[in-house]
């Protein structure tokens, strides 16, 4: 069963006249990695805020696991369904990468027998070892920057993932790593993994390649050759 499904969706701004996109049909499954591309401007942010239930659409319905995100409790949707990954990482930089990742699962009420034991398990997945987890993310690269965000949407185990340009600003190692982490999260880990991105570094592992296109339609591509 599809985890999202996209119903015939339209969305305009409001005091503009012209919809961004509209008619978009598409369902995302677990297990697997989907891309969205396309030129700037074509929307791909707005649907990312969609997606995320941060926005509502204006035409069509979007679905969790069958349920409109209209009829759903957004917040909780936020806090507990779906897991964010956005450029601008949203990380309390004044704070240490475990603390980070202590309070997020705090705000959306996980309860492990042991949370401190369970976030360090989470952080050393993603690459980052116990000495780091201690210090401020201020203090950290870009890339460890970008890991402690990952394993901070992973916290609450959703099932539902969405990343904007997650390896954008890396160096090619540490964008090698993020992708391989978000790579293994859909085909390993049976997450449902959607990425907006421009690099072909990512778009290559994906099960599906999506293209929003300049007349607002979403566009089936294919798939990433190593996929
Ligand atoms: N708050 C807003 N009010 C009105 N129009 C908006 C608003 N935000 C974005 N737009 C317009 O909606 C369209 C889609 O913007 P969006 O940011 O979703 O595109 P994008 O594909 O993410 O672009 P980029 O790759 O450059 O980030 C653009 O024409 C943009 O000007």
């Amino acid at each position: 069963m599809a985890v999202l499904s996209l119903k015939n969706v339209g969305y305009t701004y409001e005091k503009t006249t012209k919809p961004v996109f509209q008619g978009l049909n598409a369902e995302f499954e677990p297990g697997r990695l989907y891309c969205i591309v396309g030129k700037s401007g074509a929307g791909k942010t707005s649907l990312l805020s969609l997606l995320a239930g941060l926005d509502i659409c204006t035409e069509g319905a979007i679905q969790y696991e069958g349920e409109d995100l209209r009829e759903l409790d957004r917040d909780r949707y936020r806090a507990e369904k779906i897991g964010v990954i956005f450029q601008s990482y949203n990380l309390l930089l004044n704070k240490t990468a475990l603390e980070n990742i202590e309070l997020s699962m705090s705000i959306s009420g996980v309860r492990h027998k042991d949370n401190r034991t369970y976030a360090l398990a989470l952080l050393e997945s993603v690459g980052i070892d116990r000495e780091t987890a201690g210090r401020r993310v201020l203090g950290l690269s870009g890339g460890e920057q970008q890991r402690v965000g990952i394993a901070r949407a992973l916290s609450h185990e959703p099932k539902l993932l969405l990343a904007d340009e997650p390896s954008g600003n890396l160096d090619r190692e540490t964008e090698r790593d993020v992708i391989d982490i978000l790579v293994d999260l859909a085909h390993v880990q049976n997450k449902c993994v959607i990425i907006v991105t421009h690099s072909h570094k990512i778009t290559r592992f994906a099960d599906e390649i999506w293209g929003l296109n300049k007349g607002g339609r979403l566009v089936y591509m294919g798939k990433g050759g190593e996929a």
